[in-house]
């Protein structure tokens, strides 16, 4: 796949992308953490590659989101979804849901989240995923023991970059290949010609070692197991807990997924490695490394042992020395090493005997090692006893030469076991981690009281597929629109619990009339905010929803008072490039006459929803002005109202759903006909007239 192709990849961040394993897959995949393994690409880059590729594999080139308040409503839904995340991860991945004009890639995200929302999402589960995140590529680790060695300047520079853990030495005969064996504990010679050679010392031919670094260096699996130790337990923690919540029939129906990975190998091999990437848990190993540590003090408490014992063996003897030794003694300073043989021969053996076996159970030897560590104390008397070094330091040699072997053979073991699970646990992680996405998903639609939204194909609605009940007036032909029951907004400026639920049905373009606060702003909000969701491919938080699916929304927000000439003709000008190919549109604008002067407000206005008429658009526009529009405007324009049921102890009791083809009383004629009711009197009546 051509990278460049997808919506918003330039040069650079394809260069970056091509340094993924696998780039085209990876992009594909939807896989923010994956894809922000990308050098440089950070995870709301990585968000916005994936939302490309969306786009890419649903040739989806539209722009829903038209205007700054559109754009404002969708961050907001996203706000509430993210919300409900535990992870980073499905905070961006939630990023990659756009409002789509696509059939498509809403019926795509339709799919997920119909399938998300199946889940109960369990505490338990939730608690269970705060540890999980990505898993990461821990630094190179440098491994010194071992080289790489190769004749080949090409296979030098593919062995560079493949196993950046080794030294790759250049070699030219096989007396090349003998020097490296003195200094490396082990060589990996990679070409061919060298196979049969005999050289001293750990020397392999391994032309495919290049391709096999789970056994060149099994230090690299090690290493990321080890790094990432507490993500996969976490990660599995979270499968094991889905799993219960289904034995005890918390979750819903479904039975849980069996985990990518095998859960008790995964935990088998972690606990078989330390932090460091080295190995744990062998007892042989253990022992070989402290007899290599404890050498030194070892032999030094062995020595104190024989020492101990002749030292005592010498006080309690009465030696009867010669004359003559002891002339040769005093004149000559000969050692007493012949006295100790004559006289305490038998003591010394028992003093030499007590020091090996010192020796031998401090260090745990095996019988292998035995004879060795026996010959550390030698046969000939002295007193202080002395260790032979030469002895000692072979000893050493071979203890360590012993845990090499050991240790290599187990990271080679542990390395085959890990690099089987490598592909599962990414697998296993990644799931743990979109079901964090899928929970979010479940929470929003449970938190507001969400359905799945019927989305229809405005083409279509004239071959009759337009379901049963119809959006408005969708089958007629006309533009189609929404219909919203029981929708009941998040973002309202109060708890959601005491939000009233708005039934709404538009098909094409309305004027919305009302009481002041009566929940003519919320509506247009409302409507936004389903629409925009709905072609999220997300729930929506109505009882029931359908609509057919627009090409943009255009939602203005109320302008904050009169604009001054400059702006005012910028706003026309937008005006006047909404209403060329408003087909497919939703357009929603909140009480445009506060632009300017409430006359001309209303011309304005007027010719706006003639226009947007002659287009078959959906509009919803609303206006304090509305007898006024109407009776500018040329064809009959369709007015809804949000009704004032009346004023209780001074405040407005209002009905909050629209009603078609009501033109609602404003509250200054509410208080006008209260106080006419109240007091009597020709004054208010006949101002009251006057509305
Ligand atoms: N469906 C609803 N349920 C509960 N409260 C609501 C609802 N709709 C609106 N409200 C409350 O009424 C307040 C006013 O709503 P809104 O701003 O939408 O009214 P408006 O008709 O646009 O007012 P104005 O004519 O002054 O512009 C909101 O801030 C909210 O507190």
């Amino acid at each position: 796949m051509e990278l460049e192709a997808i919506p918003g990849v330039g040069e650079k961040t394809a260069r970056a992308l091509r340094e993924l394993d696998d780039p085209a897959a990876t992009v594909e995949s939807g896989d923010v953490a994956a894809i922000a393994r990308a050098p440089g690409v950070n995870e709301a880059r990585a968000a916005r590659v994936a939302r490309g590729a969306i786009r890419r594999r649903h040739d989806d080139a539209s722009r829903v989101l038209a205007t700054d308040r559109a754009r404002e409503v969708y961050r907001g839904a996203l706000g509430l979804l993210k919300e409900r995340t535990v992870t980073d991860y499905a905070e961006k991945r939630l990023e990659t849901f756009y409002p789509s004009a696509s059939a498509s890639r809403i019926a795509e995200a339709q799919a997920f989240a119909a399938e998300a929302t199946k889940h109960d999402p369990d505490p338990a589960v939730l608690d269970a995923l705060e540890g999980v995140e990505p898993l990461e590529d821990p630094p190179t680790v440098r491994v010194r023991d071992r080289c790489l060695a190769t004749a080949d300047a090409e296979e030098y520079a593919r062995a560079e970059a493949r196993v950046p853990e080794l030294s790759v030495e250049t070699v030219e005969d096989t007396r090349d290949i003998a020097e490296l064996a003195r200094s490396y504990a082990s060589v990996i010679v990679l070409d061919e010609e060298f196979a049969g050679m005999d050289v001293e010392g750990d020397v392999h031919v391994r032309p495919d070692a290049l391709s096999t670094p789970a056994e060149t260096v099994p230090e690299r699996l090690l290493a990321f197991f080890a790094e990432n130790r507490e993500r996969l337990e976490a990660a599995a923690a979270v499968h094991e807990t889905v799993g219960a919540a289904d034995r005890t029939g918390d979750a819903d129906g479904d039975a849980a997924p069996e985990p990518a990975a095998d859960l008790d190998a995964l935990r088998d091999a972690l606990s078989r490695l330390d932090e460091d990437g080295t190995i744990v848990g062998d007892a042989e190993l253990e022992r070989l490394t402290a007899a290599v540590d404890d050498l030194d003090t070892a032999v030094s408490t062995a020595e104190s042992v024989a020492d101990d014992h002749l030292r005592e063996a010498i006080r309690e003897r009465d030696v009867t020395i010669e004359g003559t030794d002891f002339l040769s003694l005093v004149e000559q300073g000969a050692r007493v090493d012949s006295l100790l043989d004559r006289e305490l021969a038998d003591e010394y053996d028992t003093a030499m005997g007590r020091a090996r076996e010192h020796l031998v159970d401090a260090l745990e030897l095996a019988p292998e090692e035995v004879d060795l560590a026996e010959r550390v104390f030698d046969d000939d008397p002295s007193f202080p006893v002395e260790r032979d070094e030469s002895t000692v330091s072979r000893l050493r040699t071979e203890l360590a030469a012993g845990r090499d072997r050991r240790a290599a053979r187990l990271k080679a073991e542990l390395a085959a076991d890990l690099g089987e699970l490598h592909g599962p646990v990414e697998e296993l992680v990644r799931d743990a981690l979109e079901l964090d996405v899928e929970l979010a998903i479940a929470r929003f639609a449970r938190d507001f009281d969400c359905v799945i939204p019927e989305v229809r194909d405005p083409d279509g609605r004239d071959e009759g597929d337009a379901g049963d009940e119809g959006v408005g007036g969708a089958d007629d032909g006309s533009s189609g629109g929404f219909r919203i029951e029981g929708g009941r907004s998040p973002l309202l400026d109060v708890d959601f619990a005491d939000v009233e639920p708005v039934d709404y049905a538009v098909d094409g373009v309305r004027l919305l009339s009302g009481v002041n606060s009566g929940g003519k702003t919320s509506t247009l909000d409302l409507v936004a905010l389903v629409v925009v969701l709905a072609q999220m491919g997300m729930p929506v938080p109505a009882e029931e929803a359908a609509l057919d699916r627009f090409e943009e929304v255009h939602y203005y927000a109320k302008s904050q008072g009169t604009l001054d000439a400059g702006a005012f003709e910028a706003t026309l000008r937008d005006f006047g490039d909404l209403v060329e190919g408003a087909d497919g549109r939703l357009v929603l604008v909140d009480e445009l006459e506060s632009i300017t002067e409430p006359g001309a407000s209303a011309k304005i206005i007027a010719g706006i929803l003639e226009a947007l008429d002659d287009q078959d658009a959906v509009a919803v526009f609303v206006s304090h002005l509305a007898r006024e529009i109407r009776e500018a405007a040329d064809y009959d324009v369709a007015v809804d109202g949000i009704e004032a049921v009346g004023l209780v102890d001074g405040e407005l009791r209002v009905n909050r759903s629209p009603r078609e083809g009501h033109l609602a009383r404003s509250t200054p004629e509410l208080i006008v006909e209260k106080l006419a009711d109240d007091r009597g009197g020709d004054f208010y009546g006949d101002l009251l007239e006057k509305f």
